[in-house]
């Protein structure tokens, strides 16, 4: 029996529990967080010919650090500033060669205009956290700066009115992983040419993330309108996130090395008479497809801006269907 009856959050029922780690669920195997030499070597004569400074803010974070060391892989210029929630953190984080300076809230505006006087050209990476996107974007907007918005949460719809009233440039996606992003490319167009397909499917999500991650999955979010438009039916508050890694370890099937840094999710639709089912997964250990992604992003959106490309606001959809991921 596959439909799911479970209450919200609850593990009980979920796929994942039922078949337990082995059976049909295949976790990823494990793979080393950097790229092998001879990708590197490729990417960073690919990008070659566009270099440009980058300034990633959330660099006392994962992400943040990691597409800073992307960034300097690819011979973006890093720019050695990033802002941090906590006032006088009087630190520096080392990425490569470049000793990146923190500053609090106070001083993100005094300094974020020193770094456009110094660097016209800029372009801002934020990976910071939810209830910061809305103040951040604001801020980039304000001061023209365009910006690549990889955290995920705050008012979706008030980022984009941001940026729109402002004319700046972004680039807005809660995915920046190639594969990723192309199952969310197919999820759309299914969705725009057979809506209603699904109609009367029950939808049930279940996605799994590092204990520190303060959201829901904004990628599930993305996926789940391409399901409702196919005529799902989901009940945002039955949506079951695992946070645990106990769970993650002995249910979800995630690698230990991984527990700090993984995006596991599962979707599965049951027809109305419970005589179909479907199942989708995406499963991802480490951050590394997020971090090259973050700066085919950065690299993508800068070309926008020194070509005055009229369409301003992108996502990574834009940047697959350009073939300007790596
Ligand atoms: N688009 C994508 O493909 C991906 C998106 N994400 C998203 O990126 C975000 C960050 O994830 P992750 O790096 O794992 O999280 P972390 O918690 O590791 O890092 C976030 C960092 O943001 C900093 N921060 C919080 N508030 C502010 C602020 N107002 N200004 C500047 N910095 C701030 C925090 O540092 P401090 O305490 O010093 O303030 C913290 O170190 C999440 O929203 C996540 O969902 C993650 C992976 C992929
Ligand atoms: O916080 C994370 O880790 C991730 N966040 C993004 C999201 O919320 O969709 C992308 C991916 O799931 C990793």
């Amino acid at each position: 029996m596959l439909s799911l009856r479970a209450p919200p959050r609850t593990l009980s029922a979920s796929p994942w529990r039922r078949r337990g780690r082995l059976d049909g669920f295949a976790a990823p195997r494990c793979v080393s967080a950097a790229p092998p030499a001879t990708t590197l070597e490729t990417a960073t004569a690919r990008s070659a010919g566009v270099s440009f400074p980058i300034l990633v803010n959330g660099c006392t974070g994962k992400m943040g650090v990691s597409v800073a060391e992307a960034a300097t892989s690819r011979g973006l210029h890093l720019v050695p500033v990033s802002f941090s929630s906590r006032e006088n953190l009087d630190k520096t984080i080392q990425v490569g060669d470049t000793d990146v300076e923190i500053y609090g809230p106070s001083a993100r505006e005094d300094v974020l205009s020193s770094v456009i006087d110094e660097y016209p050209d800029v372009v801002v990476v934020d990976y910071t956290a939810p209830d910061s996107v809305n103040s951040n974007a604001e801020l980039y907007c304000k001061l023209g700066v365009p910006f690549v918005m990889g955290t995920t949460g705050g008012d979706q719809q008030l980022l984009y009115k941001s940026v729109q009233d402002s004319e700046n440039y972004a680039l807005i996606s809660p995915q920046m992983g190639k594969q990723v992003v192309a199952f969310l490319a197919a999820m759309e167009t299914i969705a725009e040419q057979f809506p209603g397909a699904f109609s009367g499917y029950r939808l049930e999500v279940l996605e799994s993330h590092q204990a520190g991650k303060l959201d829901t999955s904004g990628t599930a979010k993305a996926v789940i309108a391409c399901f409702e438009k196919l005529g799902a039916v989901f009940d945002m508050e039955r949506m079951v996130k695992i946070r645990d890694p106990e769970q993650q370890l002995y249910m979800v099937g995630v690698p230990e090395e991984h527990i700090e840094g993984h995006a596991f999710h599962l979707y599965h639709l049951t027809s109305p008479d419970d005589s179909v089912s479907f199942e989708f997964q995406h499963n991802v250990c480490g951050r590394s497809i997020y971090a090259e992604g973050s700066v085919d992003a950065a690299v993508f959106l800068y070309k926008k801006v020194q070509s005055m490309d009229p369409k301003r606001i992108y996502n990574m959809i834009d940047v697959l269907q350009e073939g300007d991921m790596r």
